[in-house]
């Protein structure tokens, strides 16, 4: 009955959306006016991320008015307020999947994975493959992805998604991937299917492939998916059928990522979006995500190449969409497991990496074939926070975005994209083809930057007090509220220079953390099981994860508070902008209604000046933080006074073990442990062993 009333409070909201707006803004009730009015100053200062997820969460209320309010805002960023009422009423019909041409099952999907509104970027990307295709809005209605690609006749299309890490880049490509291939998916399955059983086995194949590197329990709700029997879908008719349907052996679709954590969450979103139903724990109900039927085609399949046990098996047969990373990608090509020539959509996510470290010769096969020869129209991505404009210029005259046909989409807009002249296809190749001009743009501008020097304490030390600061603000927060903010408890990525300071770190700060936190370290070159950790760290069964280089692009944590560094990355600026757009991100509350995102670089002195320089090329402010405040046993209230509250027994007691844990580790300490314990308040001990450790 709930379920019902949802989805007509959902489809409601979706016609108060495309019909009747304007008369309903002008009779809002006074009292959401005036909250409204009181929010503005604040929102205006919010970034699109932010507004974003207020959005998102209006609509898990079920406050449409305020999700109406909060559309409008976003409307108005993305065009101006001058818009006349049609104006107005058709591009609010381009803020959705279904007004933006995504295949009205996937509409459908996403809105039951509480995707129900694309973001600003999502929307543009649609947009850029809508104007390549000069789709009118009754064509965007009417017909399909793939069967406007046919009619247009286009060869080659290009998209560069570029913005502000957490901007939900992912679907950008995703959603387009999979109404492009909608029909074809469909027409595989009628051929594939001879069983229904077989369907089943299909949806099982990504995760007993994953299973073998990731966590028990998405094993174990892999096994449940592969026992349901679906009836088949008759969606797509014959008369719309893309060309490469009857084909079922080679993948349709490329996605080539950094990394192999990247790879495997991109292929979970995927699995979702294609019916698959991942749960916390196998006895959770799946929710909205089972509450609608699901739609779309059956039976499609990821095939994840991403670590040398996959590739020595090689892709099996009859994938869909393929995903890899560099380094396995030439393999694959050798083997025939990939026919480029058969590939309708090849994205390149974290771009400016993965195409770094792509082989010239494999960029060659995939890319310098001619068009012409090919069957098939073909899509391609270049995605990424720090993909600029200028690697999507070079990448026209490289052959990999075809020249006149390529747009580019970022949050605030889309417009078409000119070639540079005079470079080859190797010239992409192992170049940093970001320049630092363009980077500022992708830096969310909702984070707050800080930095704090070290004076006398190791960096372990000062780590562990400003964690144990930051729960503290937390927990007075819950204590005594403050109007309008409410902080979340802390949730912490904590950044190292390498695998083996992290490793080196994970037991002390354990120790020193004395259960506030639950740690782990996630090494995904020399540790046992990483994406087990990572997946423990997403589901919150861990709230502080201490990372390398190798996890700051792309990783997307649910309700992420601080970003913490002990290094930075001087040699290439640009990973700075996605180690700290780990927070910030849409989806992410603790933004909007906490006191923001928090990047924290804890710097040695001699260090320190590199923040300045990295400000100053990425076009960013930060603040010190006073490292006295958190590395001496007194702590200052807001007034700058001494916090009595402190000085009790237990936190002295934490400050000096995590003193002497921490410490231990650095082979020359400089914490003068002897200092401290002169200036502890006079408390007597009645705990016996202690008192016989200072006897011996
Ligand atoms: N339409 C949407 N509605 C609600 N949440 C969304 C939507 N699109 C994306 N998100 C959420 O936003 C978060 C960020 O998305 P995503 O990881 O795709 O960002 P990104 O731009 O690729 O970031 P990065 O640059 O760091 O790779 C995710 O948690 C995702 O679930």
């Amino acid at each position: 009955m709930l379920a019902t009333i949802r989805f007509i409070a959902i489809v409601a909201w979706h016609a108060i959306l495309v019909t009747s707006w304007i008369p309903i803004m002008q009779h809002r009730p006074t009292i959401i006016l005036c909250a409204s009015n009181n929010m503005n100053s604040e929102e205006d200062r919010m970034g699109l991320n932010e507004l974003h997820t207020l959005l998102r969460d209006a609509v898990l209320r079920e406050d449409y008015m305020e999700a109406g309010r909060l559309s409008d805002t976003m409307l108005e960023r993305l065009h101006g307020s001058s818009l006349d009422k049609e104006e107005r009423k058709a591009l609010r019909r381009r803020m959705s999947w279904r007004g933006l041409g995504a295949a009205p099952w996937l509409s459908e999907r996403l809105d039951a994975l509480n995707y129900t509104f694309p973001t600003t970027i999502q929307i543009n990307a649609m947009e850029g493959v809508n104007a390549i295709l000069n789709s009118t809005a009754e064509e965007l209605d009417e017909s399909s992805l793939e069967a406007r690609i046919d009619r247009n006749g286009a060869k080659d299309m290009g998209i560069v998604v570029t913005g502000t890490t957490g901007s939900g880049k992912t679907l950008s490509y995703l959603v387009p991937l999979l109404s492009t291939l909608s029909d074809s998916l469909f027409t595989r399955q009628r051929i594939r299917v001879g069983a229904e059983e077989m369907v089943g086995d299909t949806t099982g194949d990504l995760l007993d492939r994953l299973a073998v590197v990731t966590s028990p329990v998405v094993r174990s709700n892999s096994r449940k998916q592969t026992r349901q029997k679906g009836a088949i879908a008759a969606g797509a008719s014959i008369s719309t059928l893309g060309k490469s349907g009857k084909d079922v052996k080679s993948p349709l679709a490329l996605i080539v990522v950094p990394t192999r954590e990247l790879g495997v969450q991109t292929a979970m979103l995927l699995y979702q979006l294609i019916g698959g139903v991942i749960k916390d724990d196998p006895t959770q109900s799946s929710g909205r995500a089972n509450m609608f039927k699901y739609k779309g085609p059956k039976g499609i399949r990821i095939g994840c190449v991403l670590d040398d046990e996959e590739s020595s098996f090689g892709l099996k047969l009859q994938t869909d969409v393929a995903i890899t990373t560099p380094k396995y990608l030439g393999k694959l090509l050798e083997d025939g497991d990939i026919l480029p020539s058969k590939l309708r959509v090849v994205v390149y996510d974290e771009a400016d990496l993965a195409l770094e470290e792509t082989d010239a010769a494999d960029l060659s096969k995939l890319f310098d074939d001619d068009p012409e020869e090919r069957e098939y129209s073909r899509l391609v991505f270049l995605v990424g926070a720090s993909v600029t404009e200028s690697l999507g210029s070079l990448a026209i005259s490289s052959r990999v975005l075809p020249k006149g046909k390529s747009w580019i989409a970022s949050a605030t807009n889309y417009r078409p994209l000119e070639s540079q002249e005079s470079e080859t296809l190797s010239g992409l190749v192992g170049k940093q083809t970001s320049s630092l001009k363009d980077l500022n743009l992708c830096l969310y501008p909702g984070l707050k930057h800080e930095r704090v020097i070290l004076k006398n304490g190791r960096d372990l030390l000062v780590l562990a007090r400003l964690l144990r600061k930051a729960l503290y603000d937390y927990e007075q927060s819950v204590a005594s509220p403050s109007p309008g903010i409410t902080l979340q408890r802390p949730r912490v990525v904590v950044f190292f220079p390498d695998e083996a300071q992290a490793r080196a770190a994970i037991e002390p700060l354990r120790d020193a953390m004395w259960g506030d936190h639950r740690l782990c370290v996630l090494l995904p070159k020399s540790g046992v099981n990483p994406l087990t950790i990572m997946e423990q760290f997403k589901k919150n069964e861990t709230s502080v994860m201490l990372a390398t280089p190798n996890s700051v692009r792309g990783l997307d944590f649910p309700a992420l508070t601080h970003v913490y560094t002990l290094y930075l990355p001087m040699e290439d600026p640009r990973e700075y902008v996605h180690l700290a757009g780990r927070v910030g991100r849409v989806g992410q509350l603790g933004t909007v209604q906490g006191d923001g995102g928090h990047v924290i670089s804890i710097l040695k002195e001699e260090d320190a000046n590199q923040m300045d320089l990295l400000a100053k090329e990425l076009g960013f402010d930060f603040t010190d933080v006073d490292a006295s405040s958190v590395e001496d046993i007194v702590i200052l209230n807001a007034e700058g006074k001494v916090d009595e509250t402190m000085f009790d027994l237990e936190k002295t007691r934490r400050f000096l073990e995590d003193t002497l844990t921490l410490v231990e580790e650095a082979e020359d300490p400089v914490v003068d442990v002897d200092a401290i314990d002169a200036t502890r308040p006079q408390y007597v001990y009645d705990d016996e062993e202690e008192d016989d450790e200072k006897d011996e």
